[in-house]
């Protein structure tokens, strides 16, 4: 793409639709009289004389504490200078965005035309009653430090400058784990700071109180480097100001170990950067372009660690890292001020994070197949939602443990699932169904192991201990695209069906004596089980393993055929089904048949009613079933309307004990006041129906595909009903994450079929 047609998309895209970047939104019920009786007058003067008699409870009757002020002057906005107010408003509404994408905190930006520091302090000051926290952006060095310093003196509420503490904090951690990774000690390195602003200030205070040397670092400015001989030299400036003789960033960067840039665009050269000691670190943090292009610099040193403030090349190291994750733990306990130990907390919990293994939907995200703790990888990345779970709550706990939480947090579990709640990842089921299978993981046979997602899914589960996998397939193709990815698959058993006779001979005879009378010779029978589909099918039957994973690279019948001809369905059930399992923003709802069978008789559809009756229970819900038409009780004649009618009564009369009803459309089924309204006899009336049965393959097929598409549902599934043993076919290509979902109900459906 040329840098033309990227400057139109930008500007497109802050100005097609609703112009800039957030709105607000009310977050009650205001669809009626009374609703706006109770939101305005007279209602709202309820929880004005409350929080009259008490001002502590405006944090119980409003907004405040989970609202946070982003305020700038546009005084030093990214590193494109004074631009003033309104020219830095689109950064401080993507701050806006930022905090509401990443930690669930609603910000109102605040652009005020003030330079002036008394007249600063004196507008935010006045803003407290509002606001749960102030974060300070883009105000340009000096004023900014008696900015924060003289607000975090006067206000009550935590106060911070994201420039400083924000770019210091990750920046920190990155410097931690780039010298790990490049084999220095931070009391060791040299390091040259360019830039001697807010953040360049802030941040070569913090590496000191880490363990950086004074007397290692260089600090320069527009004007050189910072000596103790310069004139008029601003306090923070004095405070780096070196002993030794040297003048330019050229002299200073000879033999650097690190090169930190808080400057601007492309003022580090090549020849500069060749002069570094062996391994250099350079952060070029300079927004938005780096003091040397990310491309420049690894092309000139390939012993470097390489990062940048921007998100398109690996090593994004930025504040969007800390600010959303500070705010978030500092208004969770109502914390008085965001101190040193908070800092520090959330230093080691981003530094840590790094080395832990990339949930898979990161890789998805940045396109990577698997990020790995190394020189392209030394930080998270912004998108990782694991960061609110593990920065928020040591931040959270800091406070605490330093004194300055007025609402301390008692229940960690609960304070974490909550974080999650926030960010929508609210898939408690699939959590729970996880958990479930990591208690008693099952052996998996993977039928098509010699693919990158499969094995990719098969590492994840074994990392997560979900399930023990058994590969199937070539062994050298395996392991080739094992190595070739960097897979951690060791001890994993892999499986070569040609290379196995004596399993061959005993499934190929148990096979052929199954289907001799079906047109199977036992010449047959051993031709088949070189289809791994057949001979892991086998390998299940036989208790070789628990359960059997295929399907991604063939279609769903003739994935299924052999293992209904080797397996088989479950005693006393004539068919099987295929259910999906949606996470819906209302919550789970199980969907069936959407997969196998086309136009189920009224005698299928008890079937089918049956089967997942079974199966939701195994995940620990009470079904509550509803069998869908374009009919309620009767109201209207038809084909459809006729069998799903008659599905109920024969459940009804057969299966007293199964919660279903019907024939119902799908609206009444999901909304309870509209079911209790009509039909008040309901069996479903008490709570809406969990599980819908539909009455055809194609209604429950483009049912779940448009909830997926225009609901943002999460589908997980086909889970297959009706097998005597566990066996999952997931969808032609299939993601890895679909996958390993598959997986994880295989493990659980092996433990059920295990326990009877
Ligand atoms: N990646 C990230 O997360 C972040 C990146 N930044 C980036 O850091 C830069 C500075 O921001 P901030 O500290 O807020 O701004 P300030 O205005 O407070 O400071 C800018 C500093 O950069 C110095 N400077 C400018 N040009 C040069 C140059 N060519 N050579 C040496 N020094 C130079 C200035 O020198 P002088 O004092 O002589 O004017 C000043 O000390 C910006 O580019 C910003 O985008 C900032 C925060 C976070
Ligand atoms: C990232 C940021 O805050 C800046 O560049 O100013
Ligand atoms: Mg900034």
């Amino acid at each position: 793409m040329s840098k033309t047609s990227r400057k139109q998309d930008a500007l497109d895209y802050h100005s097609q639709g609703r112009p800039g970047k957030i709105e607000v939104i009310p977050t009650k019920p205001t669809n009626s009289q009374g609703d706006l009786t109770l939101a305005y007058s007279p209602g709202v003067a309820e929880p004005c004389l409350k929080i009259a008699e008490n001002v502590e409870d405006v944090y119980k009757y409003t907004a405040k504490g989970n609202l946070v002020a982003v305020i700038s002057n546009g005084t030093a906005v990214l590193g494109l200078g004074d631009i003033g107010p309104e020219a830095g408003k689109p950064v401080m509404e993507g701050k806006g965005l930022l905090f509401k994408i990443f930690a669930d905190i609603d910000v109102f930006d605040l652009e005020l035309d003030v330079k002036n520091v008394d007249d600063f302090v004196k507008i935010v000051k006045a803003l407290e009653p509002t606001f749960g926290g102030i974060n300070l952006e883009d105000i340009k060095a000096p004023e900014c430090f008696e900015i924060e310093r003289r607000l975090k003196a006067e206000m009550k509420i935590p106060v911070m400058h994201d420039d400083q503490h924000g770019t210091a904090i990750i920046s920190a951690a990155a410097l931690i784990n780039a010298c790990e990774l490049q084999e220095k000690k931070i009391e060791e390195i040299t390091i040259v700071i360019n830039g001697a602003g807010a953040a360049a200030i802030s941040c070569t205070r913090l590496y000191v109180s880490l363990g950086a040397r004074l007397e290692n670092i260089v600090m320069l400015d527009r004007s050189g480097v910072i000596r103790a001989d310069r004139d008029n030299l601003e306090g923070t400036k004095a405070e780096f100001a070196t002993k030794r003789n040297i003048s330019t960033l050229e002299d200073a960067m000879i033999n650097a170990d690190v090169f930190i840039g808080l400057s601007s665009a492309d003022v580090l050269s090549a020849e500069a950067l060749k002069t570094m000691a062996p391994n250099p670190i350079v952060f070029a943090m300079a927004n938005p372009n780096p003091e040397i292009a990310y491309e420049l610099a690894v092309a000139t040193r390939d012993d470097i660690i390489m990062a940048t403030g921007r998100s398109d090349y690996p090593n994004q190291v930025n504040n969007v890292l800390g600010f959303p994750y500070i705010f978030r733990g500092a208004l969770d306990v109502r914390s008085t001020s965001i101190n040193e130990e908070m800092k520090v907390a959330a230093v080691k919990a981003i530094a840590a994070l790094a080395k832990e293994n990339v949930p898979e939907a990161v890789n998805l995200a940045y396109n990577a197949k698997n990020l790995k703790y190394g020189k392209d990888y030394i930080i998270p990345k912004p998108i990782d939602t694991r960061l609110i779970i593990t920065v928020a709550p040591a931040v959270a706990k800091a406070a605490m443990d330093s004194g300055i939480a007025r609402h301390p947090i008692t229940n960690w579990e609960q304070y974490r699932e909550e974080l999650k709640l926030r960010l929508g990842m609210d898939d408690a089921l699939m959590r729970s169904i996880t958990n479930k299978a990591q208690s008693a993981p099952k052996r998996v046979v993977f039928a098509e192991a010699d693919n990158y997602k499969i094995l990719k899914a098969a590492q994840i589960v074994k990392d997560d201990g979900i399930a023990i996998p058994i590969l199937l397939g070539n062994k050298a193709i395996i392991n080739q695209i094992i190595e070739e990815n960097e897979l951690e698959l060791d001890g994993v058993a892999i499986i070569d069906p040609l290379e196995e006779a004596e399993m061959t001979e005993k499934f190929a005879q148990y096979l052929y004596q199954k289907r001799q009378r079906r047109g199977v010779t036992l010449y047959e029978a051993k031709k088949l089980m070189r289809d791994r589909n057949y001979f892991g099918a086998s390998m299940v039957q036989f208790g070789h393993a628990d359960a059997l994973i295929s399907g991604l690279t063939k279609n769903y019948a003739s994935t299924v055929k052999p293992s209904l001809q080797v397996i088989g369905t479950e005693e006393g059930v004539n068919r099987v089904a295929g259910m999906y399992l949606m996470l819906t923003k209302k919550g789970p709802v199980f969907f069936a048949d959407t997969t196998i069978n086309i136009n189920p008789t009224v005698d299928e559809l008890v079937d089918i009613t049956v089967l997942v009756n079974k199966s939701v229970k195994q995940f620990n819900i009470k079904p509550r079933i509803a069998i869908l038409s374009y009919s309620n009780y009767g109201s209207n004649e038809g084909e459809v309307p006729h069998k799903t009618r008659e599905a109920v009564r024969i459940l009804h009369q057969k299966h007293p004990k199964i919660m279903v009803d019907g024939e119902m459309q799908a609206n009444f089924a999901l909304n309870k006041s509209l079911l209790n309204d009509n039909f008040p006899f309901s069996k479903l009336k008490s709570a809406p129906a969990n599980t819908l049965v539909f009455p055809t393959l194609e209604a429950g097929n483009i049912a779940y595909k448009l909830l997926q598409e225009l609901g943002g549902a999460e589908a997980v599934g086909p889970i297959l009903l009706g097998m005597n043993k566990p066996v999952h076919v997931v969808q032609l290509g299939s993601s890895v994450r679909e996958i390993v979902n598959m997986v994880t109900i295989a493990v659980v459906d092996a433990q059920a079929k295990e326990n009877g």
